[in-house]
């Protein structure tokens, strides 16, 4: 057992201990691989960090990343009055009675230029940076705007239903929030606010393996929601397969999404220049990386298969080759996400919407064999109806679940999807069609993208598939 004033002398890079939750633990030894830099858990040395933990961690963090020798002990417990525990408002948002009366929000630019008011810098800088020049990100949704629309006339609209289903469940609309780690950030209430939100309209939230919360408090947050867990492998193997054994006994993940676009942190300078200036004396912010950059097709596919029973969606993928490659090998691969990490990792990579083209072109057969979803860049109903024309099944929308939470928690990632949803339908209904599965290639003009496409001649004539 410890007091707090034994604690308190350990408050240095050296010899930095911490309490969470009533347990004592030396992080000396972690500081340097915390993943959120070392600054942040110094700002705590010493103290009860609780508040400041739980503003952005789930306590399964604490098992997953330490060892048991790092947990020193109990904390003797102080009278209520006496505690210290660093009220931290990193987190800290506009009062959410300032927020506008939601149906006056009628897009999600509008959205997101309101979180942007009202979201705190260390927020603004991992939500909204991209990588290098920050051109992928850029590119991720204008492309859209260089696809024209083909609407067909006199076809009946009176009705038009957005449902559809998304590796074999039910969902209320194509568009899913995809995997985005820290959602506290935004505001209190979390994945567990995005949850909810999708619950309203039997949406998919694909919950980060970083989330903010447990993952058991996420899903009980969104009782008609559907729920996929996404997957980084991390170094150490017998964390991942712990962690995976836990999904398991979750019923209501529906699949696994494996992350591959991140093997390595892609260089976010925003970040970087906020994580810098968090640390003390000009010590330069090392990037911190606690995933495998090992993983390769078999030898990873085959390893996971040993751990879940559940269908595998590869996310990240950004060339027609890979998805070829994903296509028809694996067993266990049932769907690929076409994205760039929202243009976080390799800046100048492709968009997504490019290699959707280049798998018409190259490899039309993978349609058939998985289901393909895109995500980056999507702010309108008319970038869904065309990823949708082109083949894709869904449509992910990270950041703009992000900015909606903030500005109104639940309700705000619900008018998020709400405004994407009416937009969907507005456009079906302007462009002749009234259900998902009839839209179509003749729905869309892409010719303007043809000089913007990888071209290789020989696999395209051939109509051979990338080898393994
Ligand atoms: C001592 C146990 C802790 C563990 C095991 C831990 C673990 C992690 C992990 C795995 C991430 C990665 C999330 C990502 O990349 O998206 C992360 C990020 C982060 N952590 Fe911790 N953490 C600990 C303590 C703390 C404390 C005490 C704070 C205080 C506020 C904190 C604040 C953050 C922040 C703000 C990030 C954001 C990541 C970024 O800026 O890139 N962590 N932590
Ligand atoms: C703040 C933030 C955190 C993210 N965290 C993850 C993550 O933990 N796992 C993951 O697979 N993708 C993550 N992504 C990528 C998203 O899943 C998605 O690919 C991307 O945000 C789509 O682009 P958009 O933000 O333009 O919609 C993150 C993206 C953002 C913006």
């Amino acid at each position: 057992m410890y007091r707090l004033s034994d604690v308190q002398t350990h408050r240095s890079e050296k010899d930095c201990w911490i309490v969470i939750h009533g347990n004592v633990y030396n992080v000396t030894k972690f500081l340097p691989s915390h993943p959120g830099g070392k600054a942040i858990i110094l700002r705590h040395a010493g103290t009860d960090a609780t508040t400041a933990f739980e503003a952005v961690h789930p306590a399964e963090l604490l098992d997953e990343y330490l060892h048991p020798e790092q947990l020193l002990g109990k904390l003797e417990p102080r009278p209520a009055s006496e505690n210290t525990a660093k009220k931290d408002n990193q987190n800290a948002n506009i009062p959410e009675d300032d927020t506008p009366p939601l149906h006056t929000i009628l897009s999600l630019a509008e959205m997101e230029t309101l979180a942007l008011q009202r979201l705190t810098p260390k927020a603004i800088s991992y939500y909204t940076s991209g990588a290098d020049d920050e051109i992928t990100k850029a590119a991720n949704g204008t492309i859209y705007r260089s696809i024209l629309l083909r609407p067909r006339v006199f076809i009946d609209c009176s009705t038009c239903d957005i449902s559809t289903t998304i590796m074999g469940n039910r969902v209320g609309l194509p568009v899913f929030v995809a995997p985005a780690a820290l959602a506290k950030l935004a505001h209190s209430s979390g994945e567990a606010g995005i949850a909810a939100a999708c619950s309203e309209f039997n949406a998919l939230q694909i919950i980060s393996k970083n989330a903010s919360m447990s993952v058991r408090d996420i899903v009980a947050a969104g009782p008609n929601a559907v729920f996929a867990w996404q997957l980084y492998v991390l170094k150490d193997l017998t964390t991942t397969e712990r962690a995976l054994a836990a999904i398991s006994k979750i019923p209501q993940i529906k699949f696994i999404v494996l992350t591959l676009d991140a093997p390595f942190p892609g260089k976010r300078e925003a970040d970087e220049r906020f994580k810098a200036a968090e640390v003390a004396a000009g010590t330069a912010a090392q990037q911190v990386w606690g995933t495998e950059a090992g993983l390769t097709w078999h030898k990873t596919l085959t390893w996971l298969r040993q751990h879940t029973d559940l269908p595998v969606v590869l996310k990240g993928i950004q060339t027609y080759e890979d998805a070829a490659l994903a296509a028809g090998h694996f067993p266990n691969v049932r769907g690929i996400v076409l994205s760039n990490h929202g243009g976080r990792a390799l800046d100048t990579a492709t968009t997504p919407l490019q290699v959707l083209l280049e798998m018409r072109r190259s490899v039309p057969w993978v349609f058939e064999t998985l289901e393909v979803f895109v995500d980056g860049g999507v702010r309108r109903g008319t970038d869904v109806v065309k990823a949708l024309a082109l083949g894709a099944r869904g449509v992910g929308i990270g950041r703009a679940a992000l900015y909606g939470l903030n500005v109104a928690g639940e309700r705000g990632v619900k008018r998020t999807l709400e405004i994407l949803a009416d937009e969907t339908a507005t456009a079906m209904r302007l462009l002749g069609v009234n259900k998902v599965d009839d839209l179509r290639l003749h729905h869309v003009n892409t010719a303007a993208l043809n000089p913007l496409l990888y071209d290789d001649a020989t696999l395209a004539k051939d109509g051979s598939r990338a080898k393994l």
